[in-house]
């Protein structure tokens, strides 16, 4: 595949989880295309839906509404045996080492799994084997398979968890929020060998984080998720020089240089309105500071402008 080509598809995906409060529309029309082999990085508040639609994707979630499309193939309503596939092409880093491994069971049994469960490899021999080579791939050693995760540090667990989604040798890997729990040393060792095995086995990246500057740094294209909505995506050098969206502008404008883990929470003014109870028309519209009258009423097409996509009125009136 070239970078061009799509490998992963969304059009117009939702999510809707039914609470006591009423319908939470976490993930709310989003359209979405994942290019092989580059880094897609998705940013945006707290709550604003990026867990959600990242599990959309993977199938981990039903959608409510809208189709998803692996390699051209719907997968939207696969079942169980054709999810077993999708397993092996698609994998997920947790954000917490802490608790994605499981505590019970040595490195070894929690390596271990994914082969069992794929047939990847037969045997306890040609498991230790694979295992062996997966740990040192992630720069940890042989012995480090007969730990519990409780003897390794907060960044030989989370090499353990990238070995781990690594094991099914997938095409894409979806990282939510990977190195946020780590000390800011270790995150970029981290970070590092990401970028390392992603050349290596010419993987597609899709990269959730509050770090604007992080995403900045790693990612080819990115997205602007607001309340279950996308506002923005395109290529990250255009989107830092000329952000479209009042939003993105508002998110990136006040980042200064290099301020290691920023978080948006504390950039934006006023606060995100509940996902139960959007408000009509652009989301955005109570906090916009280019609101126009339109804006309260219709709800923005997501359009290509200016080389990305951009749902904003501001850009009807070209
Ligand atoms: N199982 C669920 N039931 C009800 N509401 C949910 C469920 N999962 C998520 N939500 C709600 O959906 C919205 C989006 O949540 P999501 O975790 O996807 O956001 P996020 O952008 O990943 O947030 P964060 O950055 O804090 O992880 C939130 O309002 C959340 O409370």
């Amino acid at each position: 595949m070239n970078s061009t080509d799509i490998i992963l598809k969304a059009d117009k995906i939702q999510k809707i989880f039914p609470s006591k409060e009423g319908d939470v529309r976490a993930v709310d029309g989003v359209d979405l295309e994942l290019r092989s082999g580059e880094v897609f990085g998705l940013v945006g508040e707290s709550g604003c839906g990026k867990s959600t639609l990242s599990r959309l994707l993977l199938k981990l979630l039903n959608s409510s509404g809208g189709t998803i499309k692996f390699k051209g193939e719907d997968i939207t309503g696969y079942e169980k045996n054709q999810l077993k596939r999708l397993r092996r092409q698609m994998s997920l880093v947790f954000q917490d080492p802490h608790t994605s491994l499981n505590p019970r069971m040595t490195i070894y049994d929690n390596l271990a799994r994914p082969f069992k469960i794929h047939n990847l490899a037969n045997g306890r021999e040609e498991i230790t084997v694979e295992i062996v080579r997966l740990l040192k791939s992630m720069g940890l050693q042989a012995e480090h398979m007969i730990r519990y995760p409780h003897e390794l540090s907060g960044g030989q667990k989370q090499r353990v968890v990238v070995a781990r989604a690594l094991a099914v040798d997938p095409e894409v890997v979806f990282l939510d929020e990977p190195t946020s729990a780590l000390d800011v040393s270790v995150q970029a060792k981290i970070l590092k060998l990401l970028a390392k095995i992603k050349e290596e086995k010419d993987l597609t990246y899709f990269f959730i984080s509050h770090d604007i500057n992080l995403i900045r740094v790693i990612s080819d294209r990115i997205g602007v998720m607001y309340l279950g909505r996308m506002v923005e995506q395109g290529e990250v050098g255009k989107m830092f020089k000329e952000p479209l969206h009042p939003y993105t502008k508002g998110l990136f404008s006040s980042v200064p240089e290099p301020t290691p883990a920023r978080r948006l929470d504390s950039v934006l003014m006023g606060e995100v309105p509940s996902p139960v109870n959007p408000p009509a028309g652009c989301h955005f519209h109570p906090r916009c500071p280019e609101k126009m009258a339109i804006c309260e009423k219709e709800s923005p097409a997501f359009e290509y402008r200016e080389g990305r996509k951009v749902a904003c009125h501001l850009y009807d009136l070209d």
